[in-house]
């Protein structure tokens, strides 16, 4: 029997780093997926040692620090997770000759107008958090030139804390929630981004002149945080889960200790184009959610 291809996922308990792992990967694959004692992405020293025992043939880097609020005042953890831990991986990955695909986020720019962003369309980051991802899609992209940095946004799954969970979570206790109606963007499933990470590293993997640079990949159509919270709610309803009216109020009405863009559209022409990645439309994504969220609360 040929030997497997190991490919290392970082962040494995993460929104994305789940799905990864639960991604069916073609026979021979392997995805190692070491727990923060094993690997200290943001230690060197930990770094070296676990890649000269561990041979790979890429890395995907989900890993990050993605607390928006909390990173206005953890300025150290924010960057050594999300550009110093970058760094050290775009190092080792370009050392061992194999490719790095990395993620990003639609708050390395600063939302201004209503168009869908390019990938080369002007960032400046409103926050701790988008500065520290822009400064470690900087670090890969000039740490291992065979790399790609995947741009995602508003990343919604059954896993962890995330928007949509958060939402059920408040319905169940109040009638109506508000929420901001003044942000707008692309929700995205993890299991989605996932797919295309999956896509792309498989695609770097047989081909040393696969594209590489930024690609943005949401699912598609665009909503504003209101809009996603009522077709959450209008989801949930019809599985007779929680409910509540939304109330849509402004970002000033809302304050929060870090600000967000006002546009965070993402054009995904590009990976269409370049890797054949098409997303789906967002409320697809939603319905999914949503539906293994109810079969999961149904007891057996
Ligand atoms: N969530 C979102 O809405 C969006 C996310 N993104 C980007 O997508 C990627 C995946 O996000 P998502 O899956 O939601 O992230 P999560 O917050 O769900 O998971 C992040 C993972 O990274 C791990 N991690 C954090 N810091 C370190 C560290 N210093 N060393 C090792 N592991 C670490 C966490 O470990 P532990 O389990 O111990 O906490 C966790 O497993 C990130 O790069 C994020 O910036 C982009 C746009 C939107
Ligand atoms: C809980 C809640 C939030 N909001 C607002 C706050 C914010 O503007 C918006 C979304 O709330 P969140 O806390 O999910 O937002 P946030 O954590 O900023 O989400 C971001 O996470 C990082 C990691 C990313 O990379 C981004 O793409 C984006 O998904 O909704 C309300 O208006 N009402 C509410 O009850
Ligand atoms: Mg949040």
């Amino acid at each position: 029997m040929a030997e497997s291809i190991a490919i290392l996922v970082t962040g494995g308990a993460g929104q994305v780093g789940a799905e990864l792992q639960a991604h069916a990967w073609p026979a021979g694959v392997k995805v190692l997926a070491p727990a923060r004692s094993e690997l200290d992405l943001t230690d060197a020293a930990s770094v070296a040692a676990w890649f000269s025992a561990n041979p790979v043939a890429a890395v995907i880097n989900p890993a990050a620090y993605t607390a928006v609020d909390r990173a206005e005042t953890e300025v150290g953890a924010a960057f050594a997770a999300n550009a110093l831990a970058p760094a050290l991986l775009a190092e080792a990955t370009k050392a061992a000759g194999v490719p790095l695909v990395h993620v990003s986020t639609d708050y390395v720019f600063d939302g201004q107008g209503d168009e869908f962003n390019a990938e080369d369309a002007p960032v400046a980051p409103l926050g701790v958090y988008g500065a520290s991802k822009l400064a470690g899609e900087l670090a890969v992209r000039s740490g291992n030139p065979r790399s790609v940095v995947v741009r995602t946004a508003w990343v919604l799954s059954v896993h962890r804390a995330n928007f949509l969970k958060t939402m059920l979570r408040l319905a169940g206790d109040r009638d109506r929630v508000s929420v901001v109606a003044d942000q707008f963007g692309c929700p995205t499933s993890a299991r989605d981004i996932a797919q295309a990470l999956a896509t792309i590293t498989l695609r770097m993997m047989a081909d040393p002149t696969a594209p590489t640079g930024v690609y943005h990949f949401v699912n598609a159509g665009e909503t504003n945080w209101s809009g996603l919270a009522q077709e959450i709610f209008s989801q949930s309803a019809r599985h007779g889960g929680a409910f509540a009216e939304v109330t849509p109020i402004t970002t000033a009405d809302y304050p929060t200790p870090a600000r967000r863009p006002a546009n965070s559209r993402l054009s995904t022409a590009k990976i269409t184009a370049d890797y054949g990645v098409t997303p789906r439309p967002w409320r697809d994504a939603v319905a999914e959610i949503v539906e293994e969220l109810s079969n999961r609360s149904v007891a057996p």
